[in-house]
């Protein structure tokens, strides 16, 4: 079989080289003329897949290595016969210690404890279900908003403007849709912003216009009490750099972009292909996973719980990093095209692993450890 796939997708060739010829294409520039003889399409999330794209070809099966389906016609690629698998899951780790990062950040800025602000959830699936697990089990109070599982009868959620009132945090995790009855489009417009708590942070790590970013800009304008931090943005490759520095920290779409993240995205999409081929799957991470970036961070004694979870989280993953590297590539260019060094920015991103892939040894007591658990961090 012909399988073209993105080029950013790791481990394509371990996976997919036993199952037919691959072709690398730059996601961007995935074109109707590249898929003549392909079988299967390969995405992430940056190839729009739709049935005018496959239109004509042998195409039967997409799969996108990532959690987000924004980016795929679903209704129209199943009414054109074609099998389309994601991701779900995949990186939603990667995406909780990118929030924790950002809490430790804005908390150093601030002075206000992050383990002590009242977290609202906004999207409460892989990763925000997860986010408030991992919370939870820190000390942190959490309010959570989750229309459609409301609507299933679960119990649990609150409004969205109740959390605006009633959180010092907002942390975005919804699926990016347009229409229905909880569209996330613009779900922060200027009226939810504006009723942000006074100081408040907001983190949107989901999808770009699942917040108003013009609103946003106008709103940071009057209200500097407010800590934004944006991974994604309403233009993406493009980013408004006004916005950008208005915000207290800014990264390009990388929220999930630990290498772990990737894989398992990639895995995913293998398993799937090998299902709707009805053949079985006998590759896996468990012998494919690189050990490049496993860690071991050792402490000494006397070291105080919260320090040394901060500590460590750090180590694993430090948002200020990708701000800094994000600021010096955008804003040199504020009023000119941002996409090739955005794009540039994630295909080059830094070896990246999580925290159940570094060993944190000390000596402290149940505190430290039941914190360092809760984290994700073997012991
Ligand atoms: N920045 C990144 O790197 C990155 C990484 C992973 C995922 N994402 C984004 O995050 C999104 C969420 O990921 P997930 O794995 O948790 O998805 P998911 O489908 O598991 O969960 C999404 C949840 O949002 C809820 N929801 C839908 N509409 C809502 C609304 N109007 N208000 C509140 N809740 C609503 C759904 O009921 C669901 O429980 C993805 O769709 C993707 O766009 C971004
Ligand atoms: O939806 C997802 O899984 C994430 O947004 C993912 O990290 C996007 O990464 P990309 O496909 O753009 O490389």
């Amino acid at each position: 079989m012909h399988i073209v796939a993105d080029e950013n997708i790791p481990l394509l060739d371990a996976f997919f080289a036993p199952l037919g010829r691959i072709t690398r294409l730059a996601g961007r520039q995935i074109s109707h003329q590249d898929l003549t003889d392909a079988d299967a399409l390969l995405v992430r999330s940056v190839t729009r897949v739709d049935p005018q794209l496959l239109a004509g070809t042998p195409v039967r099966f997409v799969g996108t290595c990532t959690i987000g389906t924004d980016h795929l016609d679903l209704p129209g690629l199943a009414a054109a016969g074609v099998t389309v698998a994601s991701a779900p899951g995949c990186n939603a780790r990667g995406v909780v210690e990118y929030v924790l990062s950002c809490l430790l950040t804005l908390s150093e800025r601030t002075g206000q404890d992050w383990r002590a602000r009242r977290v609202g959830i906004v999207g409460v699936g892989e990763v925000g279900g997860r986010l408030a697990h991992t919370l939870t089990a820190l000390g942190v109070e959490c309010l959570l908003c989750d229309p459609p599982r409301a609507a299933l009868g679960e119990a649990g959620f609150a409004p969205l403007d109740q959390l605006l009132t009633e959180c010092d945090v907002i942390s975005c995790h919804v699926p990016l849709t347009r229409t229905g009855a909880d569209a996330t489009w613009h779900l922060l417009d200027a009226g939810r912003l504006v009723a942000l708590r006074p100081g408040a942070w907001l983190i949107n790590s989901s999808r770009g216009p699942v917040i108003d970013n013009h609103a946003l800009k106008a709103v940071l304008a009057q209200r500097p009490d407010l800590q934004v931090a944006l991974d994604v943005w309403e233009q993406e490759p493009q980013v408004d750099c006004a916005l950008l520095q208005r915000c207290a920290l800014g990264t390009p779409h990388i929220a999930g972009y630990s290498l772990d993240g990737k894989l398992r995205g990639t895995e995913q999409i293998y398993r799937a292909l090998c299902a709707s081929l009805g053949q079985s799957a006998p590759l896996s991470l468990d012998s494919l996973a690189p050990e490049a970036g496993r860690a071991q961070l050792q402490f000494a004694a006397g070291t105080p719980a919260q320090w040394l979870l901060e500590r460590s989280l750090r180590q694993v993953y430090d948002v200020r990093d990708d701000d800094a590297r994000f600021r010096a590539a955008m804003l040199p260019l504020a009023g000119q095209s941002t996409a090739q060094a955005f794009d540039a920015l994630r295909k080059g991103y830094p070896l990246r692993r999580e925290c159940p892939e570094v060993e944190v040894r000390h000596s402290e007591g149940e505190d430290a450890a039941a914190l360092l658990a809760a984290a994700g961090f073997r012991r």
